[in-house]
């Protein structure tokens, strides 16, 4: 596979929508408001177990930026992947192959694992402009452009993804990619990408997220 990385940031969109659409499997789900893609089997179950091991080699309780007074927003635990690691080298390369973005504008890949009852409530993934860390987490990259996230395993019950400005639920399943542009198409950023990992009822939730930068991570 060769990756394909034209559309750097991926800000403005369209010719990465295009490339996107032409990728087997892929479904868009249909709404005005946000530009969000569905990829289910993008990884294979056997990855996605190793992949849920290194999360757990290095998980610690997830952070939240422009701490907003709730300690029950985010319960999970995050770990980073080591960008070293040849199953996470393989990684980024299908995701730049997948999304066409420069992998320049990447963040390191983390884990996020949730045990039964975790959760992380109704967040955007790019950072208020007016938030009082804004310089701290954007001074130098830049804001997020995309997330892609990818489902490591299937809880028992629970754990869903809920977009809720567009009324849609996406089920945690093994292998199952999501990608959404955290604009819109004039390049500012979308409210409605609003999101919330919800509850695992049952079992422990397992998820990668990558997100990309306005300009090359450093
Ligand atoms: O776990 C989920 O379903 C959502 C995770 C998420 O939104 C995040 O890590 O930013
Ligand atoms: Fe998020």
């Amino acid at each position: 596979m060769t990756a394909q990385t034209h559309f750097g940031s991926g800000n403005p969109a369209d010719a990465m929508i295009e490339h996107i659409l032409a990728q087997p499997g892929v479904q868009r789900v249909p709404s005005t408001k946000l530009t969000l893609f569905v990829r289910r089997s993008f990884l294979d179950p056997a990855t996605s177990t190793a992949l849920c091991a290194r999360v757990d080699a290095t998980r610690r309780p997830s952070t939240l930026s422009d701490f907003n007074g709730d300690p029950t927003f985010r319960t999970s635990e995050t770990g980073d992947l080591d960008p070293f690691d040849p199953l996470v080298i393989d990684l980024n390369a299908r995701i730049a192959a997948f999304t066409g973005l420069d992998p320049a504008h990447g963040e390191p890949i983390q884990g996020q694992r949730y045990a039964t009852g975790q959760e992380f409530k109704a967040h955007t993934d790019y950072f208020e402009p007016d938030g009082i860390d804004y310089q701290r987490y954007c001074g130098i990259a830049g804001n997020r452009t995309w997330t892609v996230m990818i489902y490591l395993n299937q809880p028992e019950a629970g754990g869903a993804t809920r977009f809720k400005a567009i009324d849609k639920i996406i089920q945690p399943e093994t292998g199952k990619l999501l990608a959404w542009n955290n604009r819109l198409p004039d390049g500012r950023l979308n409210p409605a990408t609003l999101h919330h990992g919800m509850k695992v009822r049952a079992g422990t939730k397992y998820v990668i997220t990558k997100w990309f930068r306005e300009l090359p991570w450093r």
